[in-house]
């Protein structure tokens, strides 16, 4: 499990730290792991040149120790101080001592112009909105450059707990977070100015809940439904897909495809799109008389396709079963009906469907997708599966998001919702919580979706066939 934590608690742990260690100790071992990660980077240390962009905070102070450390080892090191009055005093005298040099932001130019390395101290975890006015030509100078670029801690500009990038950032190549990271640096879009991220214990003790997590394999492996001994179709968990239309019976076919390979022992299909169901999956179980007459399932998928039927969604969400309510079924779902299920629901937006149930634009939403899933989540009283470049999952109680690592852009391509929608239902009725069905689903679904473009344009069924190749690969 990788974790994230807001600003707020990463200082309280800070703070009851470093009242039990010498002064300075933190951020000796953070400037440690920094200059370690830089030296890795640089290949060779000695004869580099390496220019330090230095705020000032303690990022700054982090970032002058480090470059200090680099100095030792022969690099040339100049600090640009934005502000040199302000500018941590302990760390500039070791940069000094260390024979590196300091130089005001006017003289940025030819430095930058000239490195290997470009460390950004500007601002970490104290920073608030866009870089000033004053920094923001540093960034820009920083892009421009060959040299590669780390961030410390953060990329300066990046809101740390949101992911959101309001005004002028730094795009870095590797970022070298403190202690944890923070949430922003897994989501889009700071994730994408944040490079690769390489992450440095200094020791925090951090409470148990995060607020932001991404399963990773083995966590993934452990939730995947497996068949006991004794299992039949039934225990293993029925589920019913409400979904597809005379205009639209591909998306029940894709929805099928996903749900087949979803972990449930049997899959009922509800719709005018039977025939084209059956006829591409003839173990589905088809009826079009409706889902309240369709026979006992233990989670419904409605919404795929669906047009503008109302009926079976509220059908659906009448039920005491888990319900997914995806695509058209967004739009029809009454909020109130939503609201008063006694069983769970999970909602799979994209961003203009999310943009559409908030009442705001979908560049809203892309550019502050937590508070985005979570106001979702807050008003519907639902677990909200937020997709795109980065998918994140919210339960109603506020409690603890989870971020899928995995996916690639090629996943951008029409029906390869519906094959997660499918997916997710199944994990629904095979008994997961409506947070580890989506969570579940969206890693596997990702997966799937590498394997099966690798590298070349790819349909939403390819992504379904390989959904047991990623399944097996997350087992083995
Ligand atoms: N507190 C600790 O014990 C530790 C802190 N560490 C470092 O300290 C950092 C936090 O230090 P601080 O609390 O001093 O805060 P920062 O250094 O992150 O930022 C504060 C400075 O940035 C300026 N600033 C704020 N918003 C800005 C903006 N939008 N554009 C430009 N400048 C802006 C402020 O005027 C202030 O001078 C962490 O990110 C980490 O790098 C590490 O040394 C580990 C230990
Ligand atoms: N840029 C992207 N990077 C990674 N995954 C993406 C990106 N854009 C979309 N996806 C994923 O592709 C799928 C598309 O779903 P959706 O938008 O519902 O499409 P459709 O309605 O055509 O099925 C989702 O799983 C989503 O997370
Ligand atoms: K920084």
């Amino acid at each position: 499990m990788r974790s994230a934590y807001r600003v707020e608690t990463v200082r309280t742990a800070e703070r009851e730290l470093m009242a039990r260690l010498p002064d300075g100790a933190l951020m000796q071992r953070a400037a440690a792991g920094l200059a370690a990660a830089c030296a890795d980077l640089l290949g060779r240390v000695y004869g580099s040149r390496v220019v330090l962009l230095v705020g000032s905070g303690d990022n700054g102070g982090d970032t002058l120790y480090a470059g200090a450390r680099l100095a030792k080892r022969g690099a040339g090191v100049t600090a640009v101080l934005l502000n040199p009055d302000r500018t941590h005093p302990g760390g500039l005298r070791a940069l000094r001592r260390a024979g590196g040099t300091a130089i005001p932001p006017h003289r940025a130019d030819r430095a930058v112009h000239r490195a290997d390395l470009v460390l950004d101290g500007i601002v970490g975890i104290g920073g608030k909105g866009g870089l000033r006015p004053d920094a923001a030509p540093l960034a820009e100078l920083a892009a421009a450059s060959r040299a590669a670029v780390v961030a410390v801690d953060l990329p300066s500009g990046i809101e740390p707990d949101t992911g959101e990038v309001r005004g002028t950032a730094v795009r870095a190549d590797l970022t070298v977070t403190f202690g944890t990271h923070k949430p922003g640096l897994l989501i889009d879009p700071a994730r994408e100015y944040a490079g690769s991220v390489r992450l440095v214990d200094i020791g925090l003790a951090l409470p148990a809940d995060p607020d932001l997590q991404a399963l990773q394999h083995a966590d993934v492996a452990a939730l995947l439904p497996r068949p006991a001994a004794e299992s039949d179709k039934y225990r293993r968990g029925v589920v019913g897909i409400a979904a597809g239309s005379a205009r639209y019976p591909g998306a029940a076919v894709l929805a099928v495809s996903g749900a087949l390979r979803g972990g449930a022992g049997a899959v009922r299909y509800v719709g005018p799109a039977g025939d084209a169901v059956i006829a591409r999956f003839p173990e589905t179980l088809v009826s079009d008389r409706g889902p309240k007459r369709a026979g006992r399932v233990q989670a419904w998928v409605v919404g795929p396709g669906a047009g503008d039927d109302a009926g079976p969604v509220a059908e659906v969400l009448a039920t005491d079963v888990p319900v997914l309510l995806d695509a058209d079924g967004l739009r029809l779902a009454d909020l109130d009906a939503v609201r008063a299920r006694s069983a769970p629901t999970l909602m799979t937006p994209h961003a203009g469907e999310a943009a559409a149930l908030l009442g705001t634009s979908r560049g809203e939403v892309e550019g502050a997708r937590l508070t985005a899933v979570r106001d979702l989540a807050r008003r519907y009283d639902a677990t909200v599966l937020l997709k795109g470049s980065t998918t994140l999952v919210a339960g109603p109680d506020g409690g603890t998001a989870r971020v899928n690592p995995t996916g690639t852009p090629w996943l951008a391509t029409a029906g390869s919702g519906d094959v997660l929608s499918g997916l997710a239902g199944s994990l629904l009725a095979a008994g997961l919580t409506a947070l580890d069905a989506g969570s579940v689903a969206a890693y596997v679904h990702g997966l799937a979706g590498r394997y099966a473009a690798d590298g070349a344009p790819a349909g939403a069924h390819d992504v379904a066939e390989a959904i047991p190749a990623a399944w097996r690969d997350i087992r083995d």
